[in-house]
C-alpha cells in the first residue's frame, strides 16, 4: 500500500466516509462536464427530483460535437443540435458556468479547465470523459466518470470509488532533438501495455517531467488512461505556479501564497512508499508512433512494424487483428507509408505549444499533393493566441486548413471524418478500429511535429530529418 504520496494525501483529504461497500466517498471540488455525458445525468437528476448541488463547482463547455467549419445554428447534424440544447437549457436551470461557442473561452473540457485556472494542485476532479486524467499534470487527482457517476456528482459532489495503487514512472534525462512528451507516453504505453496500469493512479516522476513545461505533462497525464491507469500527475512545482499565476480562477492576491504554501505541502514525500516503480531513461526514446489498433501497437520511427515472434504470446492475436486492419505486413518500415489525412488537435496535442511547434516544421514547406492536412486548435483562446502570432497563415500558406476549435477528427462525432480506408497521421490519442468515422478508416498516432512532417512529405517521416 502507497504511503506519503501525493495521491495518498489527497485521497484522504477529500474523503468523506467509507461507504458499507467498502468504497470510498470521495468530495469531488471540480466537476467539468460536457454535451455527450451530461443530458442523460441531468435527466436521471431531474426524473429524481433532486438538484444540483454545488452549481459553483460545475464547469460546462461544449467541444465533442462543435463542427470546425460552419458554426451556424441550428447545427446541420439535429442529433449534434439537440445535445447542444439540452446542455445551454441545463446549465441555464441549474446556473452553470456554461463556455459557449463565441463566448471566448470555448474549447475542448481538457484545454480550457487548466487555461481558465480551474485546474489547481490538490484538487479532486471528475468530468464524464476518460481523458479527465489530463487535469493531473497540476498535481490533481483527475478521473474520468461514466454517466451515471455525472449524475451522482451533480447531486452530491461524491463518488464512490475504490482506492487505487500508485506506481511511480519515473523518465531521467533530456529528451533529443525531434522528441516530444508525446512520443514519452507512447513510449511508456508501448513498455508498460494499454492494460499495465489497471488499478494504479501513475506518478509521472523524474528529471524528463520536470524539465516539462505544464502542456508537454498534460500531453502525458492526457493518455496515462490509454495505459490503463485511472488516473496520472506530476508533482507540482515552480513550474505549475507559475503557468497558474494570473489565471483567471487561479487565487488572486494574500490567497495566492497561501495556496502555493499548500500546494507545496502536498507533493510526494521523498520517504513516500509506493506499491511499484519504474524507471525509463529518456535516451532510449525516439519519435514513437503506432502502427496498429491500439495506443500500446508503438514503435520508434525507424523500427520495423514488429513480427508476431518478436511479441509477447498474448500480445499476438491483437496485433494479427491490426495487420490485417492496418493493411501492414510484419516486419515492414512504417516510414514511407503514404498519408491521406493529417490532423494537428485534440486534448492531447491541441495546444498553443503544440501549435508553435507544427508551425515550425510547416514554414516555408508545402502540405503534399493530395494531401487533406487540417489544424484545429484546441479552444478559442489557443486560436486567438495562434492568431496573434501569425501562426494561422504559416499553416494556410503551407496548404493546411485552420479551423474552429473542437474535439474535430479526434473522435469524429462532428463533420470532420476519415473516408472509407483513408489513412490518418493524426496528433490525437486513440487508434481504435473506426475513431476518426469511417468504420474502416486508420490512424496512425504521433507527435504533431511528426504528424507536419508526414503531411509535407506525403508519408511517415521522421521529424528529426526536417530538423
Ligand atoms: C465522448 C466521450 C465520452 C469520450 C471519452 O470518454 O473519452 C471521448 O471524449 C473520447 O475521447 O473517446
Ligand atoms: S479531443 Fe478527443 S480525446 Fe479529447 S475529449 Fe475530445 S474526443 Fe475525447
Amino acid at each position: 500500500m502507497s504511503k506519503g504520496t501525493l495521491f495518498d494525501k489527497v485521497w484522504d483529504l477529500h474523503t468523506v466516509g467509507i461507504l458499507p461497500s467498502g468504497q470510498t466517498q470521495l468530495f469531488i471540488g471540480l466537476h467539468l462536464i460536457h454535451e455527450v455525458t451530461s443530458p442523460q445525468a441531468f435527466a436521471m437528476l431531474r426524473d429524481r427530483g433532486l438538484k444540483v448541488l454545488y452549481p459553483e463547482r460545475t464547469v460546462a463547455t461544449v467541444d465533442h460535437i462543435v463542427p470546425t467549419e460552419n458554426q451556424a445554428r441550428p447545427f446541420a447534424d439535429s442529433l449534434a443540435e439537440e445535445m447542444m440544447q439540452s446542455l445551454e437549457q441545463n446549465c441555464e436551470e441549474h446556473q452553470i458556468r456554461f463556455y459557449n461557442v463565441g463566448s471566448g473561452s470555448q474549447g475542448i473540457v481538457h484545454v480550457i479547465a487548466p487555461e481558465l485556472g480551474f485546474t489547481q494542485p490538490g484538487m479532486t476532479i471528475a468530468c464524464g470523459d476518460s481523458h479527465t486524467s489530463t487535469h493531473g499534470a497540476f498535481g490533481a487527482i483527475a478521473f474520468g466518470i461514466g454517466t451515471s457517476q455525472v449524475r451522482d456528482v451533480l447531486a452530491s459532489q461524491t463518488l464512490a470509488l475504490a482506492k487505487l495503487k500508485v506506481r511511480k514512472v519515473e523518465v531521467n534525462g533530456t529528451l533529443k532533438p525531434g522528441v516530444y512528451a508525446k512520443d514519452v507516453i507512447l513510449h511508456i504505453i508501448r513498455k508498460l501495455g494499454v492494460k499495465g496500469g489497471v488499478g494504479y493512479a501513475y506518478e509521472f516522476a523524474g528529471s524528463t517531467f520536470e524539465q516539462m513545461s505544464m502542456e508537454e505533462r498534460m500531453t502525458v497525464c492526457n493518455m496515462a488512461i490509454e495505459g490503463g491507469a485511472r488516473c496520472g500527475y506530476v508533482n507540482p512545482d515552480e513550474v505549475t505556479f507559475d503557468y497558474l499565476k494570473g489565471r483567471d480562477f487561479a487565487p488572486k492576491a494574500g490567497a495566492w501564497d497561501k495556496a502555493v504554501a499548500w500546494w507545496q505541502s502536498l507533493r510526494s514525500d521523498t520517504a513516500a512508499e509506493y506499491d511499484d516503480v519504474v524507471i525509463f531513461d529518456a535516451a532510449d526514446i525516439a519519435p514513437t508512433i503506432t502502427w496498429g489498433i491500439t495506443p500500446g501497437q508503438g514503435i520508434a520511427i525507424n523500427e520495423l512494424v514488429p513480427t508476431p515472434e518478436m511479441l509477447p504470446a498474448d500480445e499476438q492475436p491483437i496485433a494479427a487483428e491490426a495487420y490485417r486492419y492496418m493493411d501492414l505486413q510484419p516486419g515492414q518500415p512504417i516510414q514511407g507509408t503514404k498519408v491521406d489525412v493529417c490532423f494537428v488537435g485534440s486534448c492531447t496535442n491541441g495546444r498553443i505549444s503544440d501549435l508553435r511547434e507544427a508551425a515550425k516544421f510547416a514554414q516555408g514547406r508545402q502540405v503534399a499533393e493530395g494531401v487533406k492536412a487540417f489544424i484545429v486548435p484546441g479552444s478559442e483562446r489557443v486560436k486567438q493566441q495562434a492568431e496573434s502570432e501569425g501562426l494561422d497563415k504559416i499553416f494556410v500558406a503551407a496548404g493546411f486548413e485552420w479551423r474552429e476549435p473542437g474535439c474535430s477528427m479526434c473522435l469524429a462525432m462532428n463533420p470532420d471524418k476519415l473516408e472509407g480506408r483513408q489513412l490518418s497521421a493524426s496528433s490525437s490519442n486513440r487508434n481504435f478500429k473506426g475513431r476518426q468515422g469511417s468504420a474502416s478508416g486508420r490512424t496512425l498516432l504521433m507527435s504533431p511535429a511528426m504528424v507536419v512532417a508526414a503531411a509535407v512529405t506525403g508519408q511517415v517521416s521522421d521529424v528529426r530529418e526536417l530538423l
